[in-house]
């Protein structure tokens, strides 16, 4: 006999709407939501809101970048995760220039064995030949629906228009999703060399190398790309005014595009690369960069408008060493920063108890809308009898100050530190199973599951029936409408 779960006295707390009911799970599963349920074992929600955990869809643990590897592995990156509500997150699987993709997944797939919570990965794109272009479809046979384009990075990751036109037109035919990292990258590497001429050495050249403009054209750019070969795209990273216009201004002509804000660009601002401390300054050098308060506004307005629809982390944690491997050289400070434990305490705690977006929103943007998009939706990201049991049980009196020193990534520093946060979990379930109980961890390595995911979600069919139905088509005269000399 299965035994049964109940979470009970709590507010469940979906994308449209809050109620009051208790939830039964058994075998990892959302069996019965109701009032007065009883279990073999009881979960007091009292005073608490019951969310579904939060999915964290741009990840890097153990990433290859910059000539080294990021430090938080699959065991402490979701493990992070789960001890701030995060329960499920989506790494991106890079077959090096040159590599086969379906050997890069394999490898993927060994190194995510004592994963905690469930994981997914993306597919990136980096080089482009005929065997891409095949293993495609085998990538989306092994439950991947989705394509990573890195258009900054030059020289490592980075791919061409003329890729990523390809590319973007073979996700169509595959109903796949293409992303892009955003950045020009050929005016990012001269404007790095600029820079480094001209004496500035240190992490604040990070900053000054990639204004909003290198974004917002990268991002129009990609847009108008992906328009033409009829696809839907997804922007990671959105971090400014300018890429975010381009997104809004291509929503409203109806195209699909998706735009993701990352907790870091919605809380700290581009003062911190002028810290005194070469450090500090270097431990927040992460691309794009961050921000003016202005642009912070912008994405904020985003996420309550609609325009932008996903809030992630881009966790990719370097210690203090590897950080210094730039010490005379902003450009060898390998780029990327942590933040899988603090995407949901901040956000609630800046969002919510702000009053700038609602507890539904708060839903939606950490984990329904992206559910939705990566069409794993609903057996993830909503609580309904069925899904997954990937719950947080939310307490929003809960405080804490984020600190170094209790944080589950093996990085020494944390960029929210010092921060109080108000709203964190009392319980975070990973399909049923208690991984952090009032504080205390206790998941289990090698409880994660890879998430297989289906391609053709309904936007993908519809865009590309809207594009079959206007597409150029020849226009058929008879003899008499000819001139006849022909
Ligand atoms: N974002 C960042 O600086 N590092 C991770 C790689 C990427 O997403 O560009
Ligand atoms: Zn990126
Ligand atoms: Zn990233």
């Amino acid at each position: 006999m299965s035994q049964r779960t109940v979470i009970k006295g709590g507010t469940i707390v979906a994308a449209d709407r809050s109620y009051e009911a208790d939830v039964a799970i058994e075998d990892g599963k959302i069996v019965q939501i109701g009032t007065n349920l009883n279990g073999d074992k009881v979960l007091d929600a009292e005073g608490c809101y019951v969310m579904p955990g939060g999915i964290d869809p741009h990840v890097h643990l153990e990433m290859p970048f910059m000539g080294t590897h990021s430090k938080d592995d699959f065991e402490s990156g979701t493990r992070a995760g789960l001890a701030g509500g995060t329960t499920m997150v989506v790494d991106f699987c890079l077959p090096s220039p040159g590599q086969s993709m379906l050997e890069a997944l394999e490898a993927w797939h060994a190194k995510s064995k004592r994963a905690c919570a469930d994981y997914s990965f993306h597919m990136a794109v980096t080089w482009w030949s005929e065997q891409v272009f095949n293993e495609m479809q085998q990538v989306v046979d092994l439950g991947i629906n989705s394509f990573k384009h890195f258009m900054a990075y030059k020289g490592a990751l980075m791919v061409e228009d003329d890729e990523l036109f390809d590319s973007f037109r073979r996700c169509a035919a595959l109903g796949a999703l293409p992303m892009v990292h955003a950045e020009n990258g050929d005016v990012v590497a001269t404007m790095q060399q600029k820079l480094l001429a001209d004496g500035i050495r240190g992490p604040e050249g990070h900053g000054l190398s990639r204004p909003p403009e290198v974004e917002g054209e990268a991002t129009n750019r990609a847009i108008m790309i992906a328009d033409m070969a009829g696809v839907p795209l997804y922007v990671v990273h959105t971090s400014c005014e300018q890429a975010h216009e381009a997104i809004r201004r291509a929503r409203q002509k109806g195209m699909r595009v998706f735009g993701e804000p990352l907790i870091q660009h919605l809380v700290l601002d581009e003062s911190e690369y002028r810290n005194p401390s070469w450090d500090h300054a270097a431990q927040r050098v992460m691309s794009p960069p961050f921000r003016d308060k202005s642009h912070q506004d912008s994405l904020w307005a985003g996420l309550q408008a609609g325009s932008l629809q996903v809030v992630a982390t881009d966790h990719c944690a370097f210690s203090i060493e590897q950080k210094r491997n730039g010490i005379d050289d902003f450009t060898k400070i390998p780029n990327g920063t942590g933040g899988l434990e603090d995407r949901m305490p901040v956000l609630w705690s800046e969002g919510v108890n702000t009053g700038r977006l609602t507890p539904n929103e708060f839903v939606a943007v950490t984990s329904t809308n992206i559910a939705k998009i990566l069409n794993i939706y609903p057996q993830k990201g909503a609580i309904v009898e069925g899904s997954d049991a990937d719950l947080v049980v939310w307490d929003p009196k809960k405080s804490k100050t984020i600190s170094p020193e209790t944080q589950q990534s093996v990085v020494e520093y944390n960029v929210f530190a010092g921060r109080e946060v108000t709203g964190l979990p009392r319980y975070t379930l990973s399909r049923g199973e208690v991984a952090v109980d009032d504080g205390k961890i206790c998941a289990t390595p090698g409880h994660g599951r890879f998430v297989e995911r289906a391609p053709f979600p309904e936007v993908n069919k519809a865009l590309s029936k809207w594009k079959e139905l206007t597409a150029p088509r020849q226009v058929q005269r008879s003899a008499e409408n000819m001139p006849a000399c022909v």
